[in-house]
């Protein structure tokens, strides 16, 4: 394996609020190598976005990291200033949304606003700009790219303007692309093949990719490998074959027995039973025991990351049963 373009240690993001310290990210840890995909996955209000945005350092106020480290290509993040962070995003590190109406401006030509995102960190020709961008809307699966730049978002599908906001993500090649579930509000298909092309194009261009969602079916099948957050902490990472046939935290095996292809034909799916704690006020111990079947006094303690070659798991009593899921 290459050397680590990202390399996230410890980071720590908290919202300070009139109710309390919102614990959104909590010590997480993970390195990503040139090209490679991981899945981050978890229920809602895990903190799967806010770790997303402190990579990009968007985080605003009452957030703030408050300890942790993001290197890009060696290059410490948490420390730059607001313009200098702004020079990095979107060319050395980019993020896309489910919403790319959000993204895109409806007044504005494609063409445009992919101009736009060129000249915000280089400078071409109006001709080298529009070759760049035409070539990345081919890249990214949209028929007749030449023509598609001049129009406008309205004239296009929900699942079209989507990849044209992950073309715009990717004009600059960046090294790393955090995905917050970009793909969610599509159909079933359409989803489908976006994830294969993303799946093509980190290999191509060796961007390596941070795929959000809630849901593991999904991302297990564009990352090669997957980060299980709970209450703002990784729970569990690993290789994703790896952590979908042999899963140690309970959490973990609670979302894979939720997934349609482990329940029996006829059978109701298995459920992970409670609801997520609130970050405001997190137990002394497990965050994840009040919902175990395994907790037991030990887990009034927090457990630590427990590592074992390309996999770990923070639990003090890992499940050692198989899910059946192929490798
Ligand atoms: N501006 C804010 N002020 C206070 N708390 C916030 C703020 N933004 C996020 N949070 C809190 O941080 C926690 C993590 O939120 P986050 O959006 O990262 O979760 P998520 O796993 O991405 O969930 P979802 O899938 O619903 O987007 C939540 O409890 C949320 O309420």
């Amino acid at each position: 394996m290459s050397a680590a373009v990202l390399s996230v240690e410890n980071l720590t993001t908290h919202f300070f609020t009139r109710a309390g310290v919102v614990k959104a990210v909590d010590g997480v840890s993970f390195d990503l190598a040139e090209g490679e995909i991981m899945g981050l996955v978890g229920e809602s209000g895990s903190g799967k976005t806010v770790t997303g945005f402190s990579l990009l350092g968007l985080v605003d106020a009452p957030g703030k990291i408050v300890s942790g480290s993001v290197k890009l290509n060696g290059t410490e993040l948490t420390g730059l200033s607001a313009a200098q962070l702004r020079a990095r995003r979107g060319r050395d590190i980019s993020m896309i949304f489910q919403d790319p109406i959000a993204t895109l401006n409806p007044m504005l030509t494609i063409g445009q606003q992919m101009k736009m995102a060129i000249d915000a960190h280089e400078r071409l020709s109006n001709r080298a700009a529009m070759a760049r961008a035409a070539d990345l809307l081919t890249q990214v699966g949209i028929p007749s790219a030449q023509s598609r730049l001049r129009a406008y978002p309205h004239e296009f599908s929900g699942g079209m303007r989507q990849r044209v906001a992950i073309a715009i993500a990717l004009l600059h090649r960046p090294a790393v692309l955090v995905a917050d579930e970009p793909t969610t509000a599509l159909d079933v298909s359409i989803q489908a093949q976006i994830l294969l092309q993303m799946r093509d194009l980190a290999a191509e261009t060796g961007t390596a990719m941070i795929w959000i969602s809630h849901d593991l079916a999904v991302v297990s099948s564009l990352a090669s490998k997957l980060a299980v957050m709970y209450a703002g902490r990784i729970v569990e990472q690993g290789p994703t074959a790896t952590l979908l046939r042999d899963p140690r935290h309970p959490y973990t095996a609670g979302l894979i027995a939720s997934l349609p292809a482990m329940a029996e034909p006829g059978t109701p799916l298995t459920q992970i039973r409670g609801t997520t704690p609130s970050l405001l006020s997190l137990p002394e111990g497990c965050p994840f025991a009040p919902r175990c079947d395994y907790s037991t006094e030990a887990c009034g303690h927090k457990p630590d990351m427990t590592l074992a070659g390309d996999r770990g798991w923070r639990c003090f009593h890992p499940t050692g049963k198989t899910t059946g899921l192929p490798a």
